[in-house]
């Protein structure tokens, strides 16, 4: 049983503020994620949790118990890093062992822990091989056994596979997934890559320049993104966002962007649910999924040009310019043929997000 708390920490490094008033509330076995760009304080986050970092304020509590004035020694966290931190000279058995070495565990109590924690890896047949004989993968195993061989309260990783090459990043993202589901227990995973914090988080924690910006599952950040920073930072292809105006017409919404005269037509409860947005200031986001494509003209739908595609396997992205603004479209493979081809676009309604332009919220508007 493992929680982990922390209560409204900031951190100064000189007169530079790069936490501030963090509060994050961590399950036992949960498996949290930090995302976001360099230098967000994902790191730092990370490194005051193990103790290798001081806080200027706030408190970090582990099972209830205030932790922050411990050294990293005595908080029994166990923590993987980018570069493989093994030691040259020893056999990935004494690798792994190393850490039990300074405990009262006997040396058969030693074996029996090591060989289980290597075959839940399933390294044990490098167990007699020296680190120099094994490839990134397999020594960012070694590493994460040692790590584990103590069963530690919590498992920190920072950016554990970023030097991996993306087949085995994708790999060991799978091992790592498997590996937490057997094993349990808390842990904390720092990445820029979110694709990784998809596949991997039960909740995903956002951060720009300091502030958490969101906290939710990766659905939560996915479909419902609290504001336009993370409705542009998760999501490949990137949302489009375009300032919107809207209007009520003929008994339905209106919706304008780019200065396009014709709008596109929403359910006029977007009306009231715009909640006094509706005369300006106001910021439309729709992934590429919803932006709707088709051959001949409808009910609903605009024609429009195809400017470029960009063909990603099994399926295209088409940007479309719809006024002045262009609107990137995911269709099925070829269904665009090239550029300048004549389409119909629509917005599909259900799949809108509308986010106040001034303050970047999303103002949770659902149809
Ligand atoms: N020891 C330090 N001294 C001064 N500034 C630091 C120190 N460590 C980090 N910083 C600064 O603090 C900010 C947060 O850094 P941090 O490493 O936590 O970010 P990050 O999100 O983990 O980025 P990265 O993925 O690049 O590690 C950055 O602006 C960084 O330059």
């Amino acid at each position: 049983m493992t929680q982990i708390e922390l209560r409204g920490i900031e951190k100064f490094f000189g007169a530079v503020q790069v936490i501030h008033n963090l509060n994050l509330a961590i399950a036992d076995n949960e498996f949290i994620v930090l995302l976001g760009q360099s230098g967000c304080g994902k790191t730092t986050t990370l490194r005051a949790i193990a103790g290798l970092e001081t806080i200027d304020q706030g408190d970090i509590l582990i099972d209830g118990k205030a932790v922050q004035h411990l050294k990293a020694a005595d908080r029994d966290i166990a923590m993987v890093f980018q570069s493989f931190s093994l030691y040259p000279h020893m056999t990935v058995f004494e690798n792994i062992a190393f850490p039990l070495r300074a405990t009262r565990m006997s040396s058969g109590e030693v074996d029996k822990a090591v060989r289980e924690i290597a075959r839940i890896l399933r390294i044990t047949d490098l167990l007699d091989k020296k680190p120099s004989a094994l490839s990134g993968g397999d020594m960012q195993r070694v590493a994460i056994g040692r790590a584990l061989v103590r069963r530690p309260k919590a498992m920190l990783m920072d950016e554990p596979i970023g030097a991996l090459d993306a087949k085995l990043r994708e790999e060991m993202r799978a091992e790592i997934k498997r590996l937490h589901i057997k094993q349990g227990s808390t842990t904390i995973y720092v990445t820029h890559d979110q694709i990784e914090a998809m596949s991997l988080a039960d909740r995903i924690v956002i951060m720009h320049e300091g502030f958490i910006q969101q906290v939710g599952t990766p659905d939560d950040v996915y479909s419902h993104p609290a504001n336009l920073f993370v409705a542009q930072f998760v999501g490949s292809p990137v949302m489009n966002v375009a300032e919107a105006g809207v209007s009520e017409e003929a008994g339905a919404a209106r919706v304008t962007i780019g200065e396009a005269q014709a709008g596109f037509e929403f359910p006029r409860e977007l009306l009231s649910k715009l909640n006094g947005h509706s005369n300006g200031g106001l910021t439309l986001g729709i992934r590429p999924e919803g932006v709707l494509v088709r051959h001949d003209a409808a009910l609903g739908y605009m024609p429009v040009e195809a400017q470029i595609i960009e063909p990603l396997g099994s399926f295209d992205i088409v940007d479309l310019k719809v006024g002045s603004k262009m609107l990137r479209a995911r269709t099925k493979a070829g269904y665009v043929s090239g550029p300048g081809e004549k389409v119909h676009v629509r917005i599909d309604p259900e799949q809108a997000h509308f986010f106040d332009a001034a303050s970047g919220k999303s103002l949770g508007v659902r149809l």
